[in-house]
């Protein structure tokens, strides 16, 4: 150990606050030297024996569920004021929640980061971590064959439906590709990777990285069941967190010889900055906290993947078994000369009508729908403080669809699907549409429709940006340090510059190792 302090004392080298996605990469990665000392503090409880979370079949069980933060978002002018975004509340965070479909970012979503000014985040120096993290099973030298986390490729043998699909698509011009060779599909459809083992194990963060040494290296604790409060500085040095102690009454305090790590996802990373006196200062001040850093972009920058949904009733039985239930997508460019596609589908097994029964759509059992989503929206929102008291939720506000390429993107997606289920190879599957149903038609129909019904994919992000040492609307430098203090960094998906065009979770744990690079190489 570097110092006196063991690692049950209240001192360590290292604090990381949210036993999440990326919290669980940089404190596993940290603690392979065991001469360093580290403490997760996470607010959810543990996952090591839960099969309600670990069995990767069950995660739409997990939505709104006690493991669930649920938040809701703001009144929406042009969106669902009723949507709200899950985010786990849970060791592994919402690697622990989710449907676990895996994919690298294109590397021109990468590159994108570096050239605004975040240097070493090109797809170069990236692409090794994706390497270094997973142990795919897809052929070729372009993946890593001994990281913790299992990715499988799935193909679709129980599905007829699912393969039916396919083949429509192929006959509405889109080609079954591949997935994840490292050069990004534009148009096309296919079975997807998931990060689930064979007896279909989520390989969350936790399981793939902390598990395996949970309880067997002194050198890292992890605490659940206690959140953060407010992070403690010593002039503009942070020293680590005060934390609300399972028992919901005490304050203790934990404190960091090096650094702490924010790692508390795109909604409570930036709550836990502002609390702590570190964003918008008109907006701390309102709210009566005292600013220690006037950071106008934490909290800003909000982008998300929204989603809409149409669903058909199945004509023939549509599979009782899966993986986790939307084992398929389609991406698709909705203009020339795009370099990634803008737009994405996930083919659900199974009715998916969270949205839309509530405004009278009809639903069945036996049904399977695909869920357009844009994949580069441009609608930006926020996060900021309801009031400066931890235990309130904070005010989400996506500002869905307030930018019309938005709207152009998603309608097209739902005329697009209706001309796949239309294919040939679709006739024996699909019936009748439920939702939004034949007789929505217009453009303006099919927004409509949206407005009240979409929902998200459940990729908040960029929330805390890194940027440019120069760029005043970035919260972090390209080393993920937060500017005007020391001591202190983030890592998960708030840190992303512009949103990645897939599912972002492969890339949140990428993060994580860089996140721990960094923090390595500085330490020497
Ligand atoms: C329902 C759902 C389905 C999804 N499906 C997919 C998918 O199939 N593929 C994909 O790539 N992505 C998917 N995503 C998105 C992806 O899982 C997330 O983008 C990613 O996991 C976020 O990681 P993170 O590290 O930013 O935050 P998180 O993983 O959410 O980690 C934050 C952690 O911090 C903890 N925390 C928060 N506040 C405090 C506090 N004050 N004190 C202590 N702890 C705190 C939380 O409890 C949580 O454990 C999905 C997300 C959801 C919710």
């Amino acid at each position: 150990m570097s110092s006196d302090a063991t690692a049950s004392a209240e001192v360590f080298d290292y604090v990381v606050v949210g036993g999440g996605t990326a919290g669980n990469v940089v404190a596993a990665r940290l603690t392979e030297d065991p001469d360093v000392t580290v403490c997760v503090l996470e607010a959810g409880p543990s996952d090591v024996g839960d099969d309600n979370v670990l069995q990767l079949d069950r995660w739409m069980g997990l939505l709104e569920s006690g493991y669930d933060w649920d938040y809701p978002v703001e009144p929406q002018s042009s969106g669902n004021s009723f949507m709200r975004h899950a985010r786990a509340k849970v060791l592994g965070g919402c690697s622990s929640h989710n449907s676990c479909i895996a994919f690298w970012a294109p590397a021109e979503d990468l590159d994108a980061w570096a050239a605004g000014g975040c240097t070493g985040w090109t797809a170069e120096e990236l692409f090794p971590l994706y390497r270094r993290l997973e142990n795919n099973d897809a052929p070729g030298d372009h993946h890593g064959r001994s990281g913790p986390v299992k990715l499988r490729t799935l193909k679709g043998a129980d599905d007829p439906c699912g393969n039916a699909l396919l083949e429509a698509c192929a006959q509405a011009g889109i080609p079954t590709t591949p997935f994840n060779t490292g050069k990004t599909v534009i148009r096309g459809a296919n079975w997807f990777q998931i990060n689930s083992d064979e007896n279909n194990v989520r390989q969350s963060s936790s399981v793939a990285y902390l598990h395996p040494i949970m309880g067997k290296r002194p050198n890292l604790e992890v605490r659940t069941g206690v959140r953060a409060k407010r992070l403690v500085f010593e002039g503009k040095r942070c020293v680590g967190t005060e934390y609300l102690d399972p028992d919901q009454i005490h304050t203790r305090t934990v404190r960091a010889r090096r650094e702490v790590v924010v790692s508390c996802g795109s909604i409570d990373t930036p709550k836990l900055l502002m609390l702590s006196g570190i964003g918008p200062a008109t907006h701390l001040r309102e709210h009566g906290v005292d600013v220690l850093v006037d950071s106008p972009g934490v909290g800003e920058n909000l982008q998300d993947h929204p989603e809409g949904v149409i669903m058909w009733e199945a004509k023939q039985p549509m599979p009782t078994r899966s993986s986790q239930w939307w084992e398929a997508g389609i991406f698709y460019d909705t203009e020339p000369g795009l370099d990634r596609p803008d737009l994405m589908f996930h083919y659900g097994q199974v009715p998916f009508d969270m949205n839309t029964a509530r405004h009278g759509y009809p639903t069945t059992d036996n049904a399977f729908c695909l869920t357009p989503n844009v994949t580069r929206a441009r609608s930006k929102g926020t996060v900021r403080l309801r009031t400066r008291d931890f235990r309130d939720k904070p005010m989400v506000d996506p500002r869905y669809f307030t930018d019309e390429h938005d709207a152009r993107v998603m309608t097209y997606g739902l005329k697009l699907a209706r001309r796949i289920a239309e294919q040939p190879a679709l006739s024996g599957w699909a019936g009748a549409e439920l939702a939004p149903g034949p007789d929505v038609r217009t453009d303006d129909e099919l927004l409509d429709y949206i407005h009240n019904t979409h929902n998200t994919v459940y990729h908040p992000a960029c929330t805390v940006k890194m940027g440019a040492d120069d760029d005043v609307f970035a919260p972090l430098d390209a080393r993920l340090r937060v500017k005007g203090v020391e001591g202190l960094r983030v890592a998960d998906g708030s840190v992303m510059p512009d949103l990645v065009t897939v599912n972002p979770c492969i890339t949140t744990m990428m993060i994580g190792e860089k996140c721990s690079d960094l923090l390595k190489g500085d330490a020497r």
